[in-house]
């Protein structure tokens, strides 16, 4: 089962976000450098909004690291919130003098809770009068403790399977790519300088011109990403149970993404929509092996990687802070109001992607971690080596 763990922690506003990572050998290349490269990354995308103009993502390693190798013990990596010192009595772990927070305008309490938020929901679960105290975690910020989780994991796959992640936009609002265009590692620096991430120039410019119509309309949107696995060995996960199926560890993974609302592995919902005889991807000999004539099934069967290139995609839902505010209930008076609305993004699907990208990753390492063990990358190489050159059909 599992053979990492790892959690993150931090509120959005908080002074930094933190994430651990355990289990994985020792000897897998990471720096600092890695894994600012990746929240770069996140944060571009063509509709994000102001936060992301001023605001850095410090990295600092605090354990598992040296000399840019892991030492097999837990990693610990930081990502400071420069937005800190404007937050730092709002959001100070100990007591503030109640008079200091009643004049800070910052801190006037959020009794509005914003439609497709936690924010109802979670006052009414934790006991809380007003928002912040829930809209704090719950917000996508935390996103970016996971890359830099993703970032270990991508790195500790490369080297030890080699396999390499690569995702794109799919789809924003009705602008669309056209189906079965897969872009590969090649790929990634072009499609990080498409504002949309996305690979095909025309869908790119039909998708930027969503966003900025629904700019213009005080609306927000919502779309699809693709992720994409190449060289995942066979054999990952397993149909033994229901909780080692890889495609079902793929699919909470991607779940569990802020304002991801639906997750098909391969063609997924399509499959529902064609006779058997077009679902499936068939066997055939061929001079190099045994081969498939099409990726439908994503790369999985059964729960288990089957070889082929492994294709996940996660739909995600306009955003939720919607400039044209959205009806709710003060909570303080019971009267009929309009939801809280600072800044938002009005889309944030790129960004999306590289967070989805990281949870591939980090599914990924935990598969590749059960089958091959090791407490070395070389062992850990070694156990991959022998066990494809050792496959009883091929
Ligand atoms: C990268 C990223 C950025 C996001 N930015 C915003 C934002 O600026 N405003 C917003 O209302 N929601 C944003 N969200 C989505 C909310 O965090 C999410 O919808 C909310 O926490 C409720 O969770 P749920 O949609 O999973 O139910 C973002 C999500 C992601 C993945
Ligand atoms: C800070 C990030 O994303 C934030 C995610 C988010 C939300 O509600 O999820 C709302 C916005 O924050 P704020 O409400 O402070 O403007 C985004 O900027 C980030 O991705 O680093």
């Amino acid at each position: 089962m599992s053979r990492l763990r790892w959690l993150t922690a931090g509120e959005s506003h908080g002074p930094a976000l933190v994430a651990t990572l355990e289990g994985l050998p020792a000897g897998v290349p990471i720096t600092t450098d890695m894994v600012a490269d990746h929240l770069a990354r996140r944060r571009l995308g063509y509709g994000r909004g102001a936060r992301m103009k001023f605001e850095r993502d410090e990295v600092t390693f605090l354990g598992g690291v040296r000399h840019g190798l892991t030492l097999g013990s837990p990693v610990a990596v930081m990502v400071g919130n420069t937005e800190w010192p404007k937050w730092d009595q709002i959001m100070a772990a100990d007591p503030v003098d109640p008079e200091v927070l009643a004049g800070l305008a910052r801190n006037a309490p959020l009794t509005r809770p914003r439609p497709g938020h936690a924010d109802l929901a979670g006052m009414q679960k934790y006991g809380f009068d007003e928002a912040r105290p829930i809209l704090e975690r719950a917000s996508a910020r935390e996103t970016a403790a996971r890359v830099a989780l993703g970032a270990v994991a991508r790195s500790y796959l490369k080297e030890t399977a080699g396999i390499e992640i690569v995702s794109h936009v799919v789809e924003i609002a009705a602008a669309k790519a056209p189906y079965g265009v897969y872009p590969t590692p090649a790929d990634v620096e072009k499609l990080d300088a498409d504002p949309v991430r996305c690979l095909d120039a025309d869908a790119s410019k039909a998708m930027v011109a969503e966003i900025d119509q629904a700019h213009k309309d005080g609306d927000t949107l919502g779309g699809v990403v693709e992720v994409l696995a190449y060289d995942v060995p066979v054999g990952l996960g397993s149909h033994v149970h229901w909780d080692r199926k890889l495609d079902a560890r793929l699919a909470g993974a991607l779940m569990g993404i802020q304002a991801i609302k639906g997750v098909e592995v391969g063609d997924g919902f399509g499959l529902a929509r064609v006779p058997g005889s077009q679902a499936h991807d068939e066997i055939v000999s061929t001079p190099e092996g045994i081969r498939r004539t099409s990726g439908r099934a994503g790369g999985t069967e059964g729960g288990l990687s089957t070889g082929e290139l492994l294709r996940v995609r996660a739909a995600m839902k306009p955003i939720a802070t919607v400039p044209r505010a959205l009806r709710t209930v003060d909570v303080a008076t019971g009267e009929a109001t309009q939801a809280h609305h600072q800044r938002s993004d009005v889309c944030a699907v790129p960004a999306a992607g590289i967070v989805a990208e990281a949870m591939v990753a980090l599914v990924l390492a935990d598969a590749v971690a059960e089958k091959f063990g090791g407490d070395s990358v070389a062992e850990t190489r070694r156990n991959v080596r022998s066990y494809l050159d050792n496959l009883p059909v091929r």
